[in-house]
């Protein structure tokens, strides 16, 4: 929590006004961010000083685990993040590869799930690293990129948390996340979430123990109407201890991933916390 804070103030001392055209808002901005959740003592990194929904975050996350392409599988799992970028965005809505109403596109887990190769076939990423880890292989290659140029122009955004890679020392495994850019009162609250219940849930599948993730952030950025709140408000609040992530221990392989897993097989346990801050979300 205290390094989450941390950078937030950094980027109101420090920030540079940036102008962003795709949003035509102005961002107060840093360059370079490293955070580390302590995944071993399950030191769940929620934001404490406002209320988080951390249930989206995590069915967003089990919707790129599973390659889904559109926003009403999103919904049904319990996420309304992507309706805005798939339905709301004027380039978007122009661009005829959009196969109608909720289509996102090849982003995300479709890169993850079914990236194309070039004689047409599909290459699962996800699948060769739970694979190995399982057999308790790591061959310095246990990565998973959603971040394909070729394909920009057939999805209706650029992945943020682009490439994931894991690592095994001896039976204990660790994750490296990598993120281009962040949302910071809004996506990072959910990136944070999303990028120890990866390490949490792999780790559990693939028989190992989890140790520590790394989040490493490029632009780290605050939209120039959301900066009051976090000034005035939510800078202002004084952080509760973490609370902890509760896993259901039936959830043993990948399949159980990709089937019959819900919001339900999580829980958090101790989590204390300030009021809701509506933050605007910029499309
Ligand atoms: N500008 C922007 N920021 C983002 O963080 C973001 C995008 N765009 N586009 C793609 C995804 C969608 N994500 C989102 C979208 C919405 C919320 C959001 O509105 N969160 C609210 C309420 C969530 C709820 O009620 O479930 C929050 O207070 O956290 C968070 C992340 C993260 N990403
Ligand atoms: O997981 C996510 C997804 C998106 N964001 C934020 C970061 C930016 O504010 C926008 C994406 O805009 P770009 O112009 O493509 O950078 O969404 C996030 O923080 N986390």
């Amino acid at each position: 929590m205290q390094q989450y804070l941390a950078l937030c103030q950094r980027i109101i001392d420090e920030g540079i006004w940036i102008e962003n055209q795709r949003t035509g808002k102005r961002c107060l901005t840093v360059i370079n961010a490293d955070l580390t959740y302590d995944v071993s003592n399950n030191q769940f990194p929620l934001i404490t000083t406002r209320k988080s929904f951390w249930k989206a975050a995590i069915a967003e996350f089990l919707g790129y685990i599973r390659g889904y392409d559109n926003a009403a599988d999103f919904r049904k799992l319990g996420a309304k993040t992507w309706d805005a970028n798939a339905n709301e965005n004027a380039v978007w809505l122009a661009n005829p590869h959009r196969k109608g109403p909720d289509d996102m596109g090849r982003v995300y887990g479709v890169q993850g799930r079914a990236w194309r190769k070039p004689n047409g076939e599909h290459l699962d990423q996800l699948r060769k690293i739970v694979n190995n880890l399982s057999q308790g292989i790591d061959d310095r290659g246990e990565i998973m990129t959603f971040y394909n140029p070729g394909e920009f122009d057939l999805g209706c955004l650029r992945p943020c948390m682009h490439t994931h890679t894991f690592s095994l020392l001896g039976d204990t495994l660790y994750l490296t996340s990598y993120q281009r850019s962040a949302d910071v009162p809004l996506g990072l609250n959910f990136n944070q979430v999303q990028v120890f219940t990866f390490l949490a849930l792999m780790a559990q599948i693939t028989g190992k123990k989890p140790g520590l993730a790394y989040h490493k952030i490029v632009n780290a950025h605050i939209y120039e109407d959301q900066l009051e709140l976090m000034r005035d408000v939510q800078l202002k609040r004084e952080p509760f201890p973490l609370p902890q992530l509760e896993i259901n221990p039936d959830i043993k392989t990948f399949e159980d991933l990709e089937t019959w897993v819900t919001l339900d097989d999580f829980k958090v346990e101790g989590y204390q916390c300030h009021e809701g801050i509506k933050y605007p979300f910029s499309v």
